[in-house]
């Protein structure tokens, strides 16, 4: 359970009182997610979601978050909306935390992926990618190349005791990736963190993205290679080539992928594995011992890593490119 801050009912009372929504009927920690304290509140205007901001979330950020939740839905992306306190803000403060209420969004996480899921994403993230275009506020992405060193390094010295010979593999890997970073590519507002938990679907359609507390300016097709990681590897570890191709096609049906962008996934697929590799081993060996929260394995990323380390073409990823008139 992802819940860092402890709110007490009295807490969630006077916030509530702060907001035209009535009565709290009940407010409860939700078990899922890692990064933020979350909550369930019902309030007598209905169900919301409660969030304060934890360890990685810079409250100058939050203007951005907010805004292009908001910026995004006005361009068609089904995503929580920020609620306005009665004072016209979104963005307060509880428990000493920069705090927001966001409106609740029906729908379900798929908890066993199909094809059929990833072909949805697939499409979804283009249309995210497209209504991002215009929105005027810029965040530099702080977990691409430029910051995987300094996460690195803060880990190093206890790499090891996760799994040995893991600090010099991450080393190897950080001096290839510094090296050949593409920064040519088409950029533009990127989710950053689209995993099957940020999705929602009903009845097998996407109903909506969650979770834009990564987002950030960065190359669109980063975005594509961290759904690749998330979404295309079953739990046995091997790489579902059909649930790739389904992803790729469709997002390329709505969005256009270049030749250099597709030649450039197998590249993209390591980064987006040494970051999510890297955050995870920051928080394996630091979540404070009380922390109400499920911390994930370092190590399914560092056999992610292993696979796109082998690929050398987005022919194996399940595309190919003459099927996209490239
Ligand atoms: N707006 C929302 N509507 C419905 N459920 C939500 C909403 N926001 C979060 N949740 C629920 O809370 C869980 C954790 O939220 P998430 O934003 O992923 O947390 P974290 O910031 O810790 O990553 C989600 O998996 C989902 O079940
Ligand atoms: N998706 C990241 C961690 C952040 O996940 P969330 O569930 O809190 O959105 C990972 O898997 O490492």
């Amino acid at each position: 359970m992802a819940v860092y801050t402890e709110v007490s009912d009295e807490d969630v009372r006077s916030f509530v009182a702060q907001y035209p929504l009535g009565e709290v009927v009940s407010c409860k920690g939700i078990a899922e997610g890692v990064e933020n304290s979350n909550f369930l509140l019902v309030t007598e205007s209905g169900p919301f979601i409660l969030t304060l901001y934890e360890k990685r979330v810079d409250p100058a950020d939050l203007p951005f978050f907010l805004g292009l939740m908001e910026h995004l839905a006005a361009n068609g992306v089904t995503c929580p909306q920020p609620v306005r306190a009665r004072d016209g803000e979104a963005l307060r403060t509880l428990c000493g935390r920069p705090a927001v209420l966001v409106t609740f969004l029906k729908g379900m996480w798929p908890r066993r992926i199909l094809p059929e899921h990833c072909a949805g994403l697939g499409a979804g993230l283009a249309s995210l990618h497209l209504a991002g275009a215009g929105f005027p506020l810029k965040r530099r992405n702080a977990l691409s190349v430029q910051g995987w060193r300094p996460l690195f390094e803060a880990s190093a010295p206890r790499a090891d005791e996760v799994k040995p010979g893991l600090r010099d593999a991450l080393a190897a890997e950080l001096d290839h990736l510094e090296r050949s970073w593409p920064a040519d590519l088409p950029a533009g507002v990127i989710h950053a963190d689209l995993f099957p938990d940020n999705v929602f679907f009903r009845d097998g359609k996407l109903s909506g993205l969650i979770d834009f507390y990564f987002a950030c300016d960065d190359l669109l097709a980063y975005d594509v290679a961290i759904c690749l990681n998330a979404w295309c590897f079953e739990p046995d570890g091997s790489f579902n080539i059909t649930k790739a191709r389904l992803l790729l096609a469709n997002y390329a049906r709505t969005r256009p992928l270049s030749a250099a962008e597709l030649a450039a996934l197998p590249l993209l697929a390591r980064g987006s594995a040494i970051r999510f590799l890297l955050t995870r081993l920051y928080d394996w060996l630091n979540t404070p011992a009380g922390a109400m929260v499920r911390r994930k394995d370092p190590l399914e990323y560092l056999h992610k890593l292993r696979f796109h380390q082998q690929v050398r073409t987005v022919a194996e990823y399940g595309l190919d490119p003459a099927s996209l008139g490239l």
